[in-house]
């Protein structure tokens, strides 16, 4: 336990073998050590009994105990302990890659498959763990999280053998210490906007939660920071003494500048020289993404050209404004926004690409950020004609409360733009039936991921929506 900062330890032991670790009392086998959490929802002192009766031969806590039948080590965090114990059980993995951690509110998965599409480009490999999945070694994993839990994130860091290793880590994963004893070599930054603040309370702590990816930097470690919103320069002015920072911006002093945009062209200024990037995806917000892992490839010593040449290849993220384009209706495009940011951007990015008019469908998250709610529906009414608002995930939110909310949201800003279908397949539909060709229909949400709760047509997801709608109208089905 050498690895680890003990407080206190009770009922000392000379040398202790152990089976593994465990953090929930219920998957404790004998020999394990558990380590007690004060979680968000229990408190995980409360299962040492059961932890010890189950087989655990020492425990690791962070408030005082008497009378334990096996050591117990009080340590001042338990998450950060099991991340440092996980680590040095697995002889520290992170050492053996070069780790590119990437945290923000928006951007994380579409920048982290940006460079790894690049790494890939140019024959290295490289190891993801984000929000659509885990890849190790070429084997595509289910994710879990977006960011894994301590055990899990070790156990991957040891499994690949991939030479770089890109992950995304969440605000929750980054507060839970689920990147303890992980060395990293590159952090980014995207940006901050309001999310998450069930969880943070304020933008301060959420901000403050973001900063301590820069805490597991490496010496030699590399600060790479979108510097185009103000969390981005504060983030800059504070790393900027004690750090390698690098920047990409609309600044001169920016390392990377955004000079000017050309539809899907941009003219960029890298230190002296400048060059024309081809951006492969729409959007303000993926001319941001893609110049971050622009600069981090140059970082990483990949020459200009085949960055750039990489990048022109890109095929995109599932969900992350992927267009469903059609001779006879509307543009349908599905995205993953949740935030009022991004629904921002989707939206203007939307609006520039389309001539007739612009029609958002979304849905409000059930039991998450209450407060996001209005300015989720300010950004729709601002920058849509028309507004659908619909169910996504109710998380056992009741369906009464959440029809209250949107009822009593719309009664306040919806200004005469929105309509109520609940059903999102019927909404979707609806849409479908009443757009014109130049018109588009934006889909946020899930992106491609399912929904939790059935609706009226036999389709799981956004994306299986439109497909089915589609193929409903090319076999000339009347629905009714
Ligand atoms: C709110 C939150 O983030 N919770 C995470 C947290 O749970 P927790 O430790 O607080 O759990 P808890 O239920 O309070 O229990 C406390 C402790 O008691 C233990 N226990 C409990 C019961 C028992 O009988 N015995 C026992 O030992 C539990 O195992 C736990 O160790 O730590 C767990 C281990 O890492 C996570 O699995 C869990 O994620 C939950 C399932 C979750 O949904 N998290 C989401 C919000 C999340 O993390 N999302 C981010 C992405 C966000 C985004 O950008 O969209 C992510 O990285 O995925
Ligand atoms: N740089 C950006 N700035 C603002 N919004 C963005 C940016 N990049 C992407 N978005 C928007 O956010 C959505 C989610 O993007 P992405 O999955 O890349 O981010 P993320 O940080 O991984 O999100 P999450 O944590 O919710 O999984 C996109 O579908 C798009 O609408």
């Amino acid at each position: 336990m050498n690895h680890i900062p003990i407080h206190k330890l009770i009922n000392e032991v000379n040398k202790l073998s152990y089976t593994g670790i465990q953090s929930n009392s219920k998957m404790v086998e004998a020999g394990n050590v558990f380590v007690a959490i004060d979680g968000t929802a229990v408190d995980g002192h409360l299962f040492i009994k059961d932890a010890i009766s189950n087989g655990a031969c020492a425990v690791i806590g962070e408030k005082p105990l008497t009378g334990a039948s096996v050591p117990y080590f009080q340590v001042e965090n338990s998450r950060e302990a099991i991340g440092l114990l996980a680590a040095s059980i697995y002889g520290n993995p992170s050492k053996k890659h070069q780790v590119i951690a990437i945290t923000g509110t928006n951007g994380k998965t579409t920048t982290s498959h940006l460079i790894k599409h690049i790494l890939n480009y140019v024959g290295e490999s490289c190891s993801l763990i984000g929000t659509v999945e885990y890849e190790i070694n070429g084997q595509k994993i289910k994710s879990s999280h977006t960011t894994p839990d301590a055990l899990q994130l070790q156990k991957l860091l040891f499994e690949s053998n991939d030479r770089y290793v890109v992950m995304e880590a969440s605000s929750h994963g980054l507060d839970q210490h689920r990147l303890a004893g992980t060395g990293v070599d590159y952090a980014l930054f995207t940006n901050l906007s309001h999310d998450h603040l069930d969880y943070h309370g304020n933008m301060t702590n959420y901000f403050h939660a973001k900063t301590q990816l820069f805490g597991l930097l490496n010496v030699h470690g590399e600060a790479i920071i979108g510097n185009y919103t103000s969390w981005g320069k504060k983030l800059t002015k504070l790393l900027k003494q004690q750090k390698h920072v690098f920047s990409v911006g609309e600044m001169g002093l920016d390392d990377v500048q955004l000079l000017s945009i050309h539809g899907l062209e941009v003219l960029v200024k890298d230190g002296p020289n400048h060059l024309t990037l081809s951006i492969p995806l729409p959007g303000l917000h993926n001319i941001w993404n893609t110049l971050q892992a622009y600069l981090l490839a140059k970082r990483l010593g990949i020459p200009a050209e085949d960055i750039v040449k990489a990048i022109q290849t890109f095929p995109g993220v599932a969900g992350r404004f992927e267009q469903y384009q059609n001779d006879v209706k509307a543009n349908f495009i599905v995205d993953y926004a949740h935030s009022p940011d991004s629904i921002n951007y989707c939206l203007q990015t939307a609006k520039e690409l389309t001539k007739g008019k612009v029609v958002h469908i979304f849905g409000f998250r059930g039991q998450r950020d209450r407060k996001k709610r209005l300015p989720m529906l300010e950004a729709s009414v601002e920058f849509s004609d028309e507004v659908i608002i619909t169910l996504d995930d109710l998380n056992g939110e009741s369906l009464e409360g959440m029809s209250r909310d949107i009822y009593d949201l719309i009664e306040r800003v919806g200004k005469g733009k929105c309509k109520v279908i609940l059903d999102r397949t019927e909404a979707i539909k609806y849409a479908w039936d009443t757009s014109e060709k130049e018109d588009t229909v934006l889909v946020t949400g899930k992106g491609p991921e399912c929904y939790q709760h059935p609706f009226l047509l036999p389709s799981r997801s956004d994306r299986e929506t439109i497909e089915y709608i589609k193929m409903l109208h090319l076999s000339n089905k009347i629905l009714d």
